[in-house]
């Protein structure tokens, strides 16, 4: 099994590139914010659960997150690999996830970041707002709460993966295609 963590700031455009590297790689896509808006959607208890945190740009908490997730790992054991797209988002996570896996005889491959400059991503965010409907990309307070929670909680997490040699950066900016070929060659090389 391969298992490959996404990871990047709000906007940086982790679930565009999930779309082609799945395919690619015949990888089960698990994007915890896309499960979040399909439960807050459905107003199941788990929406329930994480509505007031996701509307404000606040993380949700860490049990209810790694519950859902491991939930949906277990849904789909037949795979040949994760793409794991906003998972882990806080060393917590990350500790949860590295003790899950080898549960079921895995462990993380490799994490990738999608890098760019804020200035570019809110832009990018406000952008994505006028038409995707996300009550947390029409408001510029609630990106800016997205951004520090990422800078206090996600970014941690690289020198998480960077200690146990699993972290590899690409430049986030430039074509679909473009980010795609740079992230198709770090995994081709792992
Ligand atoms: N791993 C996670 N831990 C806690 N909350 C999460 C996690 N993943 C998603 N969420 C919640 O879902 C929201 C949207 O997630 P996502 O679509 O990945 O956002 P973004 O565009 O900010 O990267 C987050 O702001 C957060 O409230």
């Amino acid at each position: 099994m391969i298992n490959i963590v996404l990871f990047g700031k709000p906007g940086a455009g982790k679930g565009t590139q999930a779309e082609f590297l799945k395919e690619k790689y015949k990888l089960t896509h698990l994007s915890t914010g896309d499960i979040f808006r399909f439960n807050l959607k459905n107003d199941t208890d788990l929406g329930k659960k994480a509505r007031v945190f996701m509307d404000n740009g606040e993380l949700v908490p860490c049990e209810v997150t790694t519950a859902m997730l491991i939930d949906e790992v277990n849904k789909h054991l037949d795979t040949e690999g994760f793409l794991f797209d906003g998972y882990p988002r806080t060393l917590d996570q990350a500790r949860a996830l590295d003790e899950f896996l080898p549960t079921i005889g895995s462990s993380v491959t490799a994490t990738i970041a999608l890098e760019a400059d804020d200035e570019i991503l809110v832009a990018r965010l406000l952008e994505r707002g006028k038409t995707s409907g996300r009550a947390d990309d029409q408001d510029e307070e609630k990106i800016r709460v997205r951004y520090q929670e990422y800078n206090e909680k996600t970014a941690p997490l690289i020198g998480y993966y960077k200690e146990q040699n699993k972290f590899h950066a690409v430049n986030g900016i430039g074509s679909i295609e473009e980010i795609t070929e740079r992230l198709t060659s770090v995994i081709d090389n792992l």
